[in-house]
């Protein structure tokens, strides 16, 4: 095994992971996931708890990063309107939708019983 081309593969994830941050709508997600992480500590979660609110986010961050490496392929594909770009963009931001309300609602289940 190649251990220099690995440690660079890991460096180029890292590099990805910081233009991810650049994104308004990534910006929004890291702000949630920050209120949620402080909530779920002054709250008190148990361990199971934890392990749905840190999937629930990395999901969410996750298929955000791919959303937006979608656009920037259909960006690189064509300059012009074609009913199949927007089909790609807007079905990528529809799957980020569904793990954003998904999370949601594990908070809604999480949180609610204990502040109600
Ligand atoms: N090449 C294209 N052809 C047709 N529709 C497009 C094309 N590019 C973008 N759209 C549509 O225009 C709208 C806005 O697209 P845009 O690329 O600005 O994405 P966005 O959701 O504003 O994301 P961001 O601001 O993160 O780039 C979406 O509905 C998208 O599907």
């Amino acid at each position: 095994m190649d251990i220099r081309k690995f440690m660079r593969s890991f460096v180029y994830a890292f590099q990805g992971m910081i233009a991810a941050t650049k994104e308004q709508n990534m910006r929004f997600h890291l702000i949630s996931a920050c209120i949620v992480s402080i909530a779920g500590f002054f709250t008190g979660l148990t361990t199971m708890e934890w392990i749905a609110i840190v999937v629930a986010i990395m999901l969410v961050i996750g298929a955000e990063m791919i959303n937006s490496a979608i656009e920037r392929v259909v960006d690189l594909a064509t300059a012009e309107l074609h009913p199949l770009a927007k089909a790609a963009k807007d079905i990528a931001a529809g799957a980020v939708l569904v793990f954003a309300i998904g999370s949601v609602i594990i908070g809604v289940l999480i949180f609610f019983p204990k502040w109600f």
